[in-house]
């Protein structure tokens, strides 16, 4: 198969020429032949292994290299009737080879409908919820299909370029995809051509269909054609006839293969939970890995605030095992890698959000620890599901805080999830409290993080749909804050709202934020959530982009649009009662500023980096800007960028930020005051009318230019006598002779030189005119002096003296 590079950079590749067309002809007789194998297949029996199945020589040879003999269930089930053209509905547990149940199908119908080359367009389209997801079907798309098919196939998941991408789809045949990217070369290439599109697939269906990407998915079966084959899998998956009826779905095959299952989680898998107070969720955390240095761990955090901070924190603290984290906010390039490194660990711990909750399939992982709790039955069956795959063991631990323990237990029981409570050996548990405190205060940053894990969870919290599960109000936020080395809980302040916005915000799952931020927030300018703005706004420059990306290290998309910045409803955290706290309230963060600076008293500080602190109000702390009050500058500086967040780090740009200071004079008290003050008017009226103040002022200034007049013409005076007496003394010593009077030459001149230096401040110039001139040689042209004075003396007469008096010159 020519099959693009999983990076979503697409590279069809170019058999030969006469190879293809030679195994074109191969193919069509083979195509012919498989259909009519297939039309036979009896549904109803029972299949073991793939060779059962007519299937096409590439895909043997494919399935024969990556060592697939045997059919899981779901496969069994699902291929047969797949291959038979009909729409499916795929439910079976988590790492039940889901991923071949409709890969398969997808080859084998593309083959033979002979949908294959750039003349035959687009014949499948794959969707998964996130770009991880989509790669790795991708990849086992290339090691089944890769061997002998002569499909074009390719990622289209954003992170790269859309030229790239639009240029290799017009020649593709089959795409797995994200919805939000394939949707936007929908409605933007048009060279791309879906019109002999003939398979739709979704994984992660039952995702895939919920409100996160309602409005994408419905657009873009818009450009499909209606006849076609759908199938729809999960290991969640549901029967909603709405989502049947937007889909389009004709007689759906309805394939649960673990329905009647005692229970909806692996066998192999064993699960259990163990009750921790919120505040020592991380000690708990802590001891765990401690105790499991030689393991594969997957570790579950509700936000990548939290992921972050714990992460750091711990590596800080040197676990003595790999540490990784990967959430929804990190680049592209970045996930990938982190992905690829924990797949082929043997021994690491992964800090995640729900971002890899679904469909990721890293070898050998020992445990998944839930120190966060689910948000609903499907997101903890997701969650754990990436351990015990494929008939291998593995093991779940859910914290649980006491608040949650009753209402979870119920949810997990409907769901038909086996678990068990276990209990932490006392002797075995350590606390890190002090630990933490300590590096929080020596590291501002890592404080910072810190405070935003905390608003980050308390938010999460508060947006849970099932309030049976997590009562706010019960947990103990205080010692939560204190569990994570703060000095206290930053204060969160709720604010009122709109009902129909907030129902709306709070039908976004957890999961889809994590994985519309997964979408929505890479580096790329051409990333799917940047795509669906420039439908809404038009035309936006890089810098509208850069001031729309809301606040990048602080608070995730959906946060800040629950932020309004209405500061009159107000409602302190502190006083939050059960109205306040309802369905109808929004939130924000309030951070402090200083206590000099901060009017209320009863507020408490929280430094941020720096030694500064924050000030948030309105829309600040939730998305938009930061102010910080720096301290001695006039106005809060307002961090709406990174760069200007990185100015917090330089002392020296800070500089200019703040007042550059005033010129003041002291008096003879030494009270400080301006250079120009005003007097008072009244002192000012009794000195007399301005005019005549005017006159007087200007005479008593006349006078004091005359006076310093005679004085400056005086010590001009002054200065010529001396310059005077210095040449009468320099002749008088060249006289004499100046072997003899150099001495007191010497001496004078100091003395002049110093008296006119003492006078008034002769300047340099004038020292040097005082300075004796070095006895110049005389230039060829010049006399002696004395001989010139005796010449002129001497009368030249007649022409022959002129001439001799010429040769005497010359000579
Ligand atoms: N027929 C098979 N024989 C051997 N191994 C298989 C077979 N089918 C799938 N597998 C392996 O089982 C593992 C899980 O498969 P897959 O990722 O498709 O599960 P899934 O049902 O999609 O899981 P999830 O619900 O978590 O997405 C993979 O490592 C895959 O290679």
């Amino acid at each position: 198969m020519a099959i693009a590079q999983n990076t979503g950079r697409i590279r069809p590749t170019k058999p030969k020429k006469n190879a293809q067309k030679q195994k074109r002809k191969r193919d069509d007789v083979d195509a012919n032949k498989l259909q009519e194998a297939v039309d036979q297949i009896d549904v109803k029996s029972t299949f073991t292994s793939f060779s059962e199945l007519p299937l096409s020589a590439p895909t043997e040879e494919g399935l024969k290299s990556a060592h697939f003999s045997a059919l899981t269930d779901i496969q069994a089930k699902a291929i047969p009737r797949a291959l038979q053209g009909s729409d499916i509905l795929g439910a079976a547990k988590t790492g039940s080879g889901k991923t071949l149940a409709f890969l398969l199908p997808v080859l084998e119908n593309l083959y033979r409908a002979q949908c294959i080359g750039a003349d035959a367009g687009l014949g499948a389209m794959i969707i998964s919820p996130t770009r991880e997801l989509a790669i790795q079907i991708f990849e086992v798309l290339r090691k089944v299909g890769g061997k002998g098919h002569l499909f074009a196939a390719g990622l289209v998941i954003g992170g790269k370029g859309l030229r790239e991408e639009r240029d290799a789809l017009s020649r593709m045949n089959i795409v797995v995809c994200t919805p939000g990217r394939i949707l936007q070369h929908l409605s933007q290439t048009s060279t791309f051509n879906v019109d002999n599109l003939r398979m739709l697939v979704l994984d992660e269906a039952d995702r895939i269909m919920d409100m996160g990407f309602k409005k994408d998915v419905d657009a873009i079966i818009e450009y499909l054609p209606s006849d076609r084959q759908t199938m729809l899998f999960s290991a969640t998956q549901t029967k909603r006839v709405s989502d049947l009826s937007r889909l389009a779905l004709k007689e759906p095959e309805y394939i649960s293969v673990h329905e009647a299952a005692s229970t909806s989680t692996p066998k192999s898998l064993q699960q259990n939970y163990t009750v921790t107070p919120l505040p020592e969720k991380l000690d708990t955390l802590w001891s765990f890995l401690q105790a499991s240095k030689k393991s594969k761990i997957l570790v579950f955090l509700s936000s990548g605030k939290q992921v972050r901070f714990v992460y750091e924190a711990f590596r800080h603290m040197q676990p003595g095992i790999p540490l990784l984290h990967l959430t929804g906010r990190q680049k592209q390039t970045a996930r990938l890698e982190i992905t690829q490194k924990f797949s082929n660990a043997k021994h690491s711990c992964l800090f995640a959000t729900d971002v890899v909750a679904r469909g990721l399939d890293f070898p050998a992982v020992d445990w998944v620890i839930q120190v966060d709790c689910p948000e609903d039955g499907d997101t903890y069956i997701h969650r754990v599901g990436r351990t015990a795959r494929y008939e291998k063991a593995g093991r779940a631990v859910l914290f649980l805080d006491p608040s949650e323990e009753e209402g979870m237990l119920s949810r997990l029981e409907q769901r038909r999830v086996p678990i068990e409570r276990i209990n932490v050996r006392n002797k075995k548990q350590m606390s890190i409290k002090n630990q933490l405190q300590s590096m929080c205060f020596k590291d501002p940053s890592l404080k910072y993080l810190g405070q935003k894990a905390f608003s980050s969870y308390v938010r999460s919290l508060h947006i849970q749909k099932d309030k049976e599960v997590f009562k706010l109000e019960k947990y103990p936020l205080e010692e939560f804050a204190a569990s994570l080395g703060l000095p206290g809980a930053p204060r969160i302040k709720f604010l009122k709202a709109d009902p129909a916005e907030v129902k709306k915000l709070k039908n976004r799952s957890r999961m889809e934020t994590a994985v519309s931020e997964s979408e929505d927030e890479g580096s790329d300018a051409e990333e799917g959530g940047e795509d669906k703005s420039t439908k809404k706004n038009g035309v936006r420059t890089k810098y509208d982009r850069m001031f729309e990306r809301q606040n990048q290290d602080v608070l995730a998309d959906h946060y800040a649009k629950m932020v309004r910045n209405d500061d009159k409803d107000d409602v302190d955290f502190g006083r939050l009662d059960g109205e306040q706290a309802g369905d109808d309230a929004l939130f924000d963060v309030k951070r402090r500023i200083p206590a000099d600076s901060a009017s209320g008293s009863d507020e408490r500080d929280v430094p941020a980096a720096n030694g500064y602190a924050e000030e948030t109000g309105g829309e600040i702390g939730g998305s938009g800007p930061k102010a910080i009050n720096l301290p001695g500058a006039s106005a809060p500086l307002v961090l709406d960028s990174k760069r200007r967040e990185k100015l917090l780090k330089s002392k020296k740009k800070l500089l200019n930020f703040k007042d550059k200071g005033s010129k003041v004079v002291f008096d003879d008290e030494g009270q400080a005051h301006p250079i120009y003050e005003l007097e008072d008017e009244d002192a000012f009226k009794a000195r007399g009318a301005p005019d005549e103040q005017r006159e007087r002022f200007l005479r008593s200034e006349q006078e004091r230019v005359d006076e310093a007049d005679r004085a400056d013409k005086q010590l001009a005076r002054e200065k010529r006598r001396i310059k005077k007496e210095r040449r009468k003394e320099r002749e008088r010593a060249e006289d004499e002779g100046e072997a003899e009077d150099g001495a007191v030459g010497d001496s004078n001149e100091d003395l002049l030189a110093n008296f006119a230096a003492d006078a008034d401040g002769m300047d340099e110039e004038d020292e040097e005119e005082e300075q004796p001139k070095a006895k110049r040689q005389k230039k060829w042209f010049e006399q002696d002096p004395k001989v010139s004075r005796d010449e002129e003396e001497r009368e030249i007469g007649t022409l022959d003296e002129l001439e001799a008096e010429a040769a005497r010159l010359l000579g």
